[in-house]
């Protein structure tokens, strides 16, 4: 299986159309957070949801830790898909599944030590439609919740990886040079890079380009990717 794309940090309608014009199965659209490079404001990222067309999802990056909040997100932007980058504290998974049927939920497990292979599954069992292993930090200070341009230990990012049934996102430090890497030790179901297919902070068409190609020439097949097929 040959992973799925997802660029992040898109900032504008523009960078939109080039991510879907080369590939991308998935667009990011990162909303306030407390340290990153990649955040938009809310009405921007209700105009790209606009322009996403059918099979490719919108994902909103919130750090909102409340589900009324996150539902409120949802509903002022319109996309498909929510990446929660911190834990929740208010209200659980199962609340945001009834409460918007339809809209995909990706939980973020930032990848500090082991700690993070029981955190997926606890994400798994709430009831997550997929997990995003990144390479934050909610412990600092001041939380890191992405846009590190970081990789973490993609030897836990495989041991959960093989314990989930549900789809694993990989992020953190992703570029062209450590693709093939990242996908033979961990095999995720889905890549996701910011920083990697950027210069001076704008989607590079480029190195955009470079990335989707070499991931087309990946011609190796990853067994277990989205949990067991039996
Ligand atoms: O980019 C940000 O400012 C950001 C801040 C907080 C959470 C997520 C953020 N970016 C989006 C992502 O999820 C990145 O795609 C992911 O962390 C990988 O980033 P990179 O290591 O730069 O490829």
């Amino acid at each position: 299986m040959i992973p799925r794309v997802k660029i992040c940090c898109i900032s504008s309608v523009r960078e939109a159309r080039i991510a879907i014009a080369a590939g991308a199965s998935a667009l990011g659209l990162v909303s306030a957070m407390p340290s990153g490079p990649g955040v938009i404001d809310e009405a921007t990222i209700a105009e790209i949801a606009t322009i996403v067309p059918p099979g490719v999802a919108s994902f909103l990056l919130t750090s909102a830790t409340d589900v009324d909040a996150i539902i409120a997100q949802q509903q002022r932007t319109q996309v498909n898909t929510l990446q929660l980058c911190d834990r929740l504290e208010r209200g659980t998974l199962s609340d945001l599944r009834s409460a918007l049927p339809g809209i995909a939920l990706v939980q973020v497990v930032h990848v500090v030590g082991d700690e993070a292979i029981v955190e997926a599954r606890e994400a798994e069992q709430a009831g997550a439609h997929a997990i995003l292993l990144d390479s934050g930090d909610p412990r600092l200070p001041v939380k890191q919740l992405g846009g590190t341009s970081r990789r973490h230990d993609w030897r836990i990012s495989r041991k959960i990886r093989e314990s989930l049934q549900i789809p694993l996102f990989l992020a953190g430090g992703l570029r062209p040079e450590n693709l093939r890497d990242a996908v033979e030790t961990v095999g995720p179901f889905g890549l996701d890079l910011c920083t990697g297919v950027r210069t001076d902070g704008l989607l590079d068409a480029e190195k955009l380009q470079q990335f989707m190609l070499t991931i087309r020439g990946l011609a190796t097949s990853f067994p277990g990717t989205y949990g067991n097929p039996s």
